[in-house]
């Protein structure tokens, strides 16, 4: 008849979540919770009395946990892969008589399958995620590159005409130029018209990642590569770009420590992510482009020029606004087409305020056109904006600016640097002068000395119009 303490045990044999298996201290099994058919694929009845290194050998427990600790004498905890495919995660322990010999083994294990499918799965998954964005991205692209590009200058047509030469081949193009003459927008066009239209245009803006942070989002890493890292890992975004376009905006803002990297990336077309081991091919064609001069970066030791040699094969330099103004008219039109349509508007520009949008010269490039445009349609009232509505929003714009070219490009024929950069001088302070009460402000706002600003004002005759000003009596 069974005692109090046998029933006491079979109850918790029989209702525990995980599986119990008792032996001897020879390693025959005692005991075992009937849930051991459905993790080792065995009937509760066949294991009684059979030995663990006999059921390690018949590949019911792999490894015997048992056998590790009958052979150790210590308590052992290992990952078991069972004959029913199930993974389980196994705990056992030595039980001693008073003369410290192992009378009984104990293990129990608790059943991870589940856990580890549900870990695949969401790996399954954050690859998956990670492509619908690229699909996003590739969709926007359509989107954006379905609005023409607007132009009416030789040097944008020839940009063109230079995009669909170069599309089809999977040669390099680097795109130079100011911020928001266009640089992303021609790059996108290459894609569009490249073989790999239909693969990811994959975006990278390299000033915008930390330095820290530049290997792990470009190549990706291993789950648990370095503290702080994502658990499960990330894929890089070259790696991301496989069959498509990669392209790396303000490459020229890349660490220099970083450089070497992205070169033999480039050039083996193969990545390997932090703590990884296995090399995984990329294909991929760069684009790329910046607004900062290469070559003398190179000069001063700031950019790789191997590097340079490789992004540089077909370069394509894309004019500021205010060397082609012609291409002006016809960005407003369509700008404020684009700004109507998105914001539900009808608003329409007074040929005075044209006039004034013409003859400005845009620093800014498109980016600031556009951004202004839309400034101005959303906070004017009536359709017909006016002249009134540019007040405070577009004159303060004038005032901060370089004199306006009067709608010529800048760099046009009898240009003379050392005037134009007199004029700006002249321009500068004279600001400084409307804001400062006196020459130490302007000293200060302007970074020149107090005796610089003095002999600028008598230079530029700021001072003989107004000998009787605070400014300069305080001196
Ligand atoms: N010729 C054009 N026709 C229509 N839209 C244009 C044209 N050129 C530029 N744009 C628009 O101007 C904005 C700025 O362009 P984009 O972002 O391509 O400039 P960028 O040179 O890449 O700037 P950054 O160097 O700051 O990244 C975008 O919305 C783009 O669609």
């Amino acid at each position: 008849m069974a005692n109090n303490l046998d029933l006491e045990l079979d109850a918790v044999l029989n209702h525990s979540t995980d599986n119990i298996v008792i032996t001897d201290g020879r390693g025959y099994v005692l005991r075992a919770s009937p849930s051991c058919a459905e993790i080792y694929g065995v009937t509760h009845n066949a294991l009684i009395g059979r030995n663990v290194e006999q059921l390690e050998l018949e590949g019911v427990f792999k490894p015997s946990i048992t056998k590790l600790v009958m052979q150790t004498g210590k308590q052992q905890q290992v990952m078991q892969a069972t004959v029913t495919g199930r993974t389980v995660m196994a705990t056992a322990f030595p039980v001693r008589n008073e003369k410290k010999e192992i009378v009984r083994v104990i293990s129990v294990s608790h059943d991870l399958t589940e856990i580890q499918e549900m870990k695949k799965e969401y790996e399954s998954l954050q690859v998956q995620s990670e492509r619908y964005q690229n699909e996003l991205d590739v969709l926007r692209t359509r989107e954006q590159t379905f609005h023409s590009i607007v132009h009416e200058s030789k040097a944008i047509s020839r940009i063109k005409t230079l995009i669909s030469r170069t599309a089809p081949s999977d040669a390099s193009v680097i795109f130079y130029g100011e911020s928001g003459v266009g640089k992303s927008m021609f790059a996108r066009e290459l894609h569009k018209e490249s073989k790999r239209l239909d693969g990811p245009f994959i975006e990278i803006n390299c000033s915008a990642i930390p330095d820290t942070l530049f290997e792990a989002e470009l190549f990706g890493y291993e789950k648990g590569a370095f503290t702080g890292a994502d658990r499960q890992g990330r894929i890089g975004l070259v790696e991301l770009s496989d069959e498509g376009t990669l392209f790396l905006d303000e490459i020229g803002d890349i660490p220099l420590q970083m450089q070497g990297k992205l070169l033999q990336v480039l050039q083996e077309k193969k990545v390997t992510p932090i703590g990884g081991r296995v090399e995984k091919h990329v294909d991929f064609r760069l684009v790329a482009a910046t607004n900062r001069n290469l070559e003398q970066l190179v000069e001063k030791g700031l950019f790789r020029e191997d590097l340079y040699y490789r992004i540089n094969v077909i370069p394509i330099t894309v004019p500021s606004l205010r060397e082609r103004s012609e291409d002006v008219p016809g960005l407003i039109f369509k700008k404020v087409e684009e700004i109507n349509e998105r914001y539900d508007l009808k608003r329409k520009l007074h040929p005075q305020v044209l006039e004034r949008l013409y003859h400005y010269h845009w620093p800014g490039n498109v980016r600031e056109l556009e951004n202004f445009l839309s400034r101005l349609l959303l906070t004017s009232s009536e359709e017909l904006v006016t002249v009134e509505d540019l007040k405070g929003i577009f004159e303060s714009k004038e005032r901060r600016s370089l004199p306006a070219s009067e709608g010529k490009p800048l760099l046009s024929e009898g240009f003379q640097l050392k005037e134009e950069l007199k004029k700006v001088e002249q321009h500068w302070l004279q600001l400084a002068f409307d804001e400062c009460n006196t020459t130490y402000e302007m000293s200060k706002l302007l970074g020149l000395s107090q005796p610089s600003v003095v002999r600028k004002l008598k230079e530029y005759k700021i001072d003989s119009k107004t000998n009787h000003d605070p400014k300069i009596n305080q001196n």
